[in-house]
């Protein structure tokens, strides 16, 4: 947990400040019973009123101190937890920005947004715990302590038997407990899992009436979740009333031993009470120890499961200098030198994709096809570098693609995904997303290559109206013509669309290809499609089987050596003249 360092490093002083107030405080609560029991003894038992005035008068002011203290620790402690969870989940949200892609599978989605809520807050609230009870309840303890033995060294024996009992008890609580809150928080994740993936896919939940099935999915991770915290809860229910019943044999004995005191003469009234009084402060010290021990078991399992993302080191790296690969052919856009990849977590390993070679040439458009898993995305995904092969290299530019600074990669290359992901603002602040510099005119001119202008204008508020969160307010064709707009706009030398024109009509489709090859001269385009009529009129075709190339070549060329490629244009070209007939 090294990673806390930074914070108490830039805290420690307001921390140490509060408790210094919280010092203060305990000090003043040890003087309150010691007090009364001189106002008993010396006032009250002699009838003597001006020591009753002097005593009360002090215990006021002594009181009225310590709530000046109490609120000055409190804005003090408020002020360094809260600034803390707001910095650490600051630098844990930089962090998850900085995974790269197969980190990102490994952790999961409803982990990493535990990690970043949850987590958070069970560190912040140990750690405003720490500066109100943790560090009072050992002060006022071991004062408590002190101040009973020197009113009655014989009584407190029974304080000496009954604290380490106390004592046992607590590291007990904590020992059985710490499990247990590890595995709340993972049931947590998976109660969270659930939920995301029901909102995520509610309209396919709703057409399916998957909705009980959902539900009962839901229900298990919720049931899994109530008994993990049930069985964490009976555990301290268990310790916590016998840490309580310990207490008050204490007192008991305590009374018992104090009134035969009283009664041979011995003792005094008032210094059984202040006795009791310190006794009880010591046993609600170790009771309040016992809860921040509790929190702090919750808070350790919180904050290494932070730990696990905060230590995480990039397993990519993309360096600065970017050297042009020896003999390079300046018409070459993008090269894959046979190259094989595999998602690591497949249990099988099977390849995605294997021994792809080929090349493409500047301003040439490539359309790729395959069947269904066939690796045409992951290809995709390895031209952006969210995925390093396993074998082979890919040269963009005359240069290997593990040379490329992030930034600079993704401003040469852009992506269209399959599923169009538009966020919550205007329809402009979405296109201008792509490139925030952008000018009206530039957002006007790609919406226009992307045929998306004339839906846009026709809109009750044009430009500015606004998308829902995901872009629920528009159509599928909509999405997807405004996330090509965002794409264009970049002005990427390399642009990838991956299936993303698949809820747009024919015409629609020819449009934006047309747009893009007149407009957009020195673009480069890959256009991944299931529709053949979306990639026929493209330079050359790239055709992908169970993550091989099976072929390349023109529509014409295809047609003529690919089988594949004969069965799917026989299929959808037909079907089409079928359907226009
Ligand atoms: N993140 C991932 N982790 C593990 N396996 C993955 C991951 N993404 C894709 N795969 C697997 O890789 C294979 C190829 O998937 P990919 O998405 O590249 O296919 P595709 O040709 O684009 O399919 P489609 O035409 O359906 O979009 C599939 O078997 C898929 O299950």
């Amino acid at each position: 947990m090294n990673y806390l360092h930074i914070y108490w490093k830039k805290y420690r002083i307001r921390f140490f400040m509060a408790l210094f107030f919280l010092s203060l405080e305990a000090l003043v609560d040890l003087m309150q019973p010691a007090l009364m029991s001189r106002i008993i003894d010396q006032g009250v038992a002699h009838s003597n009123l001006s020591i009753i005035e002097k005593y009360g008068l002090v215990m006021l002011l002594i009181t009225l101190f310590g709530a000046f203290c109490a609120c000055t620790r409190n804005i003090l402690s408020v002020f360094v937890s809260q600034k803390f969870a707001q910095d650490l989940r600051k630098d844990l949200y930089i962090k998850i920005q900085n995974l790269t892609q197969p980190q990102i599978d490994r952790f999961g989605h409803a982990t990493l947004i535990t990690r970043l809520t949850n987590d958070v807050t069970r560190v912040q609230t140990f750690a405003n715990g720490m500066m109100r009870i943790m560090m009072k309840a050992p002060l006022v303890g071991i004062g408590s302590l002190i101040m009973a033995i020197s009113l009655n060294p014989k009584l407190s024996l029974i304080l000496l038997g009954i604290a380490p009992i106390i004592a046992l008890l607590i590291y007990l609580n904590m020992k059985v407990s710490y499990p247990y809150f590890r595995k709340v928080q993972r049931a947590l994740d998976h109660v969270n899992r659930s939920m995301q993936e029901y909102l995520s896919g509610i309209r396919v939940v709703k057409v399916f009436n998957r909705s009980s099935y959902e539900q009962g999915r839901f229900d298990k991770n919720n049931e899994q979740l109530g008994h993990l915290s049930a069985t964490a809860s009976k555990i301290g229910s268990i310790f916590g009333p016998l840490i309580n019943l310990s207490v008050n044999i204490g007192i008991i004995a305590l009374l018992w031993f104090g009134g035969l005191g009283v009664n041979n003469g011995s003792m005094h009234v008032g210094s059984i009470i202040a006795f009791t009084n310190y006794m009880m402060q010591l046993l609600f010290a170790i009771m309040m120890v016992n809860n921040a021990f509790n929190m702090l078991v919750r808070a350790r399992a919180s904050a290494e499961r932070i730990g696990e993302v905060m230590v995480t080191k990039p397993d990519m790296y993309f360096p600065n200098e970017m050297k042009a690969e020896p003999g390079y052919n300046e018409r070459e856009a993008l090269q894959f030198n046979h190259v094989s990849f595999s998602f690591a977590e497949k249990a099988s390993h099977k390849p995605v994709l294997s021994d792809v070679h080929f090349k493409i040439y500047r301003r040439e458009t490539i359309g790729i096809i395959g069947p269904i898993a066939s690796g045409k995305s992951t290809l995709a995904n390895l031209i952006l570098r969210f995925y390093d092969p396993d074998q082979g290299s890919i040269v963009l530019g005359g240069k290997n693609l593990k040379r490329y600074n992030e930034e600079v990669l993704h401003r040469k290359v852009s992506i269209v995904p399959q599923r169009s992901l538009l966020f919550s603002g205007t329809i402009i602040e979405n296109i201008r997303w792509g490139n925030e510099k952008a000018t009206d005119e530039e957002v006007i001119e790609a919406a226009r290559i992307a045929d998306a202008d004339k839906f846009i204008q026709a809109l009750p508020d044009g430009y500015y109206s606004m998308i829902g969160q995901g872009g629920v307010n528009l159509s599928g064709g909509q999405k997807q013509r405004i996330s090509i707009a965002r794409a264009i706009i970049r002005k990427p030398e390399l642009l990838i669309l991956d299936d993303a024109t698949s809820a747009v009509d024919a015409q629609t489709d020819k449009r934006i290809r047309t747009h893009l090859k007149k407009t957009v001269q020195q673009l480069t385009c890959v256009i991944i499609s299931q529709k053949v009529s979306s990639i026929m009129d493209a330079d050359r075709i790239l055709v992908l089987n169970h993550g091989k190339i099976e072929a390349i070549g023109t529509h014409a060329e295809l047609i003529k050596k690919s089988p594949f490629y004969q069965n799917v244009c026989a299929l959808q070209l037909m079907k089409g003249a079928k359907s226009h007939g």
